[in-house]
């Protein structure tokens, strides 16, 4: 059977999208996931998604990490959903569509290539040590550096992916440098269980930790450097609750094509 596919990245956070509003994908054979979005022997991608038809919302995004496994909320995928949507003339500027995490609200320039994705409301950070400890959709470790144009995400990362707290469940790791105007990020994905461009929920993350940290509350916006590219955190805090938060940045299609599976 051939598929058409389309590939979009989000600040180099890069995912294989497919319309199955018709369902001809039947995702339940993980190992097809895992080879399409292997770089060698697939199309390539952090992430696939489906987009599909849902009675209460604009659409629904399924998604699954590049390891075939279903993922948890990815927020630059949902943000390149957004920009698919568009394409296929599902949304105009602004839509309300489902993800695992629950409903998601967000709006697209009309050009198509800059979305601003609401993710869900946080009240809870915790702490493993120096490094904080949230969900924003998925589960993120941040810890703050210095050096991180230089340091060794991928080892790193995976040792504290796989210490014996985070094993089974696994966590996302991210590094946070303040760099002054902005904050630099790198992650490593589970899931991937490697360094990828760009998290989105990861940088969210981020950016609510270091206002956590700072005790920094009212109207906040985080710009972050990523190996991608730059995208902006936009929040309210009151001091107990991240309400209104805003992942903001680009989405782009880079191809599409047919491929059988
Ligand atoms: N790249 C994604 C995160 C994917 C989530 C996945 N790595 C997991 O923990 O299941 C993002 O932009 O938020």
């Amino acid at each position: 059977m051939s598929i058409q596919f389309f590939k979009y990245q989000g600040a180099g956070n890069d995912f294989i999208l497919i319309d199955n509003r018709g369902l001809s994908f039947k995702d339940t054979d993980n190992k097809i996931v895992h080879k399409l979005c292997d770089r060698r022997f697939g199309i390539g991608g952090d992430g696939f998604m489906l987009l599909q038809n849902h009675p209460d919302f604009d659409f629904e995004m399924r998604y699954f990490n590049a390891d075939g496994n279903p993922g948890s909320m990815c927020g630059n995928g949902g943000r390149c959903i957004v920009a698919f949507a568009k394409h296929l003339g599902i949304i105009d500027s602004e839509t309300n569509f489902l993800a695992v995490d629950g409903p998601h609200y967000a709006k697209i320039s009309d050009e198509g290539n800059w979305v601003d994705l609401q993710m869900i409301d946080i009240d809870t950070i915790s702490k493993d040590g120096e490094a904080y400890v949230l969900n924003t959709g998925s589960p993120h470790y941040v810890a703050q550096m210095q050096g991180l144009e230089s340091y060794d995400v991928y080892h790193n990362g995976k040792e504290i992916r796989n210490n014996e707290t985070y094993r089974s469940e696994g966590i996302n790791v991210n590094f946070v440098e303040d760099q002054g105007d902005h904050l630099f990020v790198r992650t490593f994905e589970r899931g991937v269980e490697d360094e990828t461009y760009a998290c989105g929920t990861g940088v969210t993350a981020v950016a609510l930790s270091m206002a956590y940290r700072k005790g920094q509350t009212g109207h906040v916006e985080t710009p972050v450097k990523v190996l991608g590219g730059n995208l902006n955190i936009k929040f309210d805090y009151d001091g107990s609750r991240f309400t209104q938060v805003f992942l903001c940045g680009p989405a782009e299609k880079v191809f599409e094509g047919k491929i059988s599976i």
